[in-house]
């Protein structure tokens, strides 16, 4: 599991080590996980350097705060390894005292000038701020940034990428694009949600020796194979398809057909013992998938659920979102099933079962009565409003995938493992099918939408593994093998 805590619970947790270590430790065990780091993408390769830490060059960019004064550290240790530092100061008179002397010491220097100094880097430590940044990169510090990202340097972040906001992941302003960040003691909340993690690329974790202090109960938590793998069912020798679960499906139009099919595909790929189609559009199901029940409606006729999928491709004609909803079940609302719930919130009061929504940035935004641009500027924000204000578990999809309860304290899921390719016609279809299959198996709404989500995005990445478009119906395809693949790594 990846785990995020908040700039406050950093800066506690940092305090009560600090007063039990010698002073400066805590920055030298972060400057020396940065240095193996950056020596590690150099003898690599990476960026323009020539495979070595001896002779390469290196450009420090240091704001005013600690963060400037890992970097500085991190560069002076470089230094001593026989690289060519040099430091850009974005605050002259208050660059870290100590931090910059060590930097001198080492053979490192101050830069003349900066554009200068970038244009022949072969690594960038972008120290401008870290978990005191806010607001994004200042007005002077733009060009700096611009001409380190338009370099043949690697850029490596320093605990966070400038200009993001750690907490709520949102990007105010403009920020520096990393390659690699490096993160000192937990991943803070930026690193999780978007759109703030865009800008972090591949990021690596420096243990600093907060394990045992920071709270077991993160911020956010972003789920790896292993997490994965314990969460998904297995039938056991007991197990018929009633026990597995049966999860009913209403989704699908004269217009929309397809839709209907895809669900069906996810939900076939989520280990429910059967599904049961219900709507307009039984002879589509039938025709790709003779083993799924179907019934033409309306849902309280059709036979028992242990949950329901409503929303997907159903048009215009919504009775059935209400009368889904008054089930005693589970329920998973997507897509259309979404607008019906906007216009009438109180058709969630009554519940006591289970509820997941599955907005996209468009319909939270309905849902919110906001813009979508709100929405994918605040997605932590937008994904925790959502699951508070109607009482219901929300996974709001975007290239970070976000999962919220409605109880505040229960960590926010992130799921990491999604690729640009799922920005496809119909591959929310197949991810409400899979989560709602999963939601007949017994999971809770939040494992279900994190799991699904996360075997979502495998699917993708395995169905466009040599880099052709994929189809959603692909993606469900994959989904066996994604199955597969955290079952094999998780080691059940
Ligand atoms: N204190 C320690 O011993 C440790 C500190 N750590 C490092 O310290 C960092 C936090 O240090 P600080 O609290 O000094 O905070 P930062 O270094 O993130 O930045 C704070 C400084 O930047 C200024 N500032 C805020 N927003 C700005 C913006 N948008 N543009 C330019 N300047 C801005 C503030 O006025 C302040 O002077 C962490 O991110 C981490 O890198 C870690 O190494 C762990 C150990
Ligand atoms: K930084």
């Amino acid at each position: 599991m990846r785990t995020a805590h908040t700039v406050d619970t950093v800066r506690r947790a940092e305090a009560e080590l600090m007063a039990r270590l010698p002073e400066g430790t805590l920055m030298q065990r972060a400057a020396a996980g940065l240095t193996a780091a950056c020596a590690e993408l150099l003898r690599s390769g990476s960026g323009s350097g020539g495979g070595r830490v001896y002779g390469s060059r290196v450009v420090v960019l240091a704001g005013s705060g600690d963060n400037g004064g890992d970097a500085l550290y991190a560069g002076a240790r470089l230094a001593r390894r026989g690289a060519g530092v040099t430091a850009v100061l974005l605050a002259a008179d208050r660059a870290h005292p100590g931090g910059l002397a060590a930097l001198r010491a080492a053979g490192g220097r101050v830069a003349d000038d900066p554009f200068d100094a970038l244009d022949t880097a072969d690594l960038v430590l972008d120290g401008i701020t870290g978990i005191g940044g806010h607001g994004g990169l200042r007005p002077d510090a733009v060009p700096i940034a611009r001409a380190a990202r338009g370099s043949r340097a690697v850029v490596v972040a320093v605990d966070l990428p400038s200009g993001i906001e750690a907490d709520s992941g949102e990007v105010p302003g403009e920020a520096l694009r990393a390659d690699l960040t490096v993160v000192f003691g937990t991943e803070k909340p930026g690193l999780l949600a978007g759109p703030a993690r865009e800008y972090a690329g591949t990021v690596r974790l420096v243990d600093i020796g907060l394990g045992g202090i920071l709270p077991s109960v993160p911020a956010l938590e972003a789920l790896q194979h292993l997490d994965v793998a314990q969460l998904l069912p297995e039938p056991g020798a007991a197990s018929d398809k009633y026990r597995r679960g049966v999860v009913g499906i209403v989704a699908g139009s004269a217009r929309y057909p397809g839709a209907a099919v895809l669900a069906v595909a996810g939900a076939l790929r989520g280990g429910a013992g059967a599904v049961r189609y219900v709507g307009h559009a039984t002879d589509a199901v039938i025709a790709r998938f003779p083993e799924a029940l179907v019934h033409a409606g309306p849902p309280g006729k059709a036979g028992r659920v242990q949950s329901w999928i409503v929303g997907p491709g159903l048009g215009d004609d919504l009775d059935a979102v209400a009368e889904v909803l008054a089930a005693p079940v589970p329920v998973l609302v997507d897509a259309d099933g979404l607008r019906r719930l906007a216009a009438e919130p109180a058709l969630l009061r009554d519940r006591a079962a289970p509820t997941l929504l599955t907005p996209h940035a468009g319909e939270a935004a309905a849902l919110l009565d906001t813009t979508r641009e709100e929405v994918e500027a605040a997605q932590l924000a937008a994904v925790r409003e959502l699951a508070t204000r109607y009482g219901a578990t929300t996974l709001l999809k975007g290239a970070t995938t976000l999962v919220a309860d409605p109880d505040p304290r229960t960590p926010v899921r992130s799921n990491t493992m999604g690729t640009p390719w799922l920005a496809t016609a119909g591959s929310g279809d197949v991810l409400a099918g899979l989560a709602g299959s999963l939601l007949a198996g017994g999971l809770s709404a939040r494992d279900a939408g994190s799991a699904a989500a996360y075997l979502h995005g495998l699917a993708a990445r395995r169905a466009a593994a040599d880099g052709v478009p994929v189809t959603s119906y692909e993606v469900a395809d994959a989904l066996g093998r994604a199955w597969r693949d955290v079952r094999e790594t998780g080691g059940s």
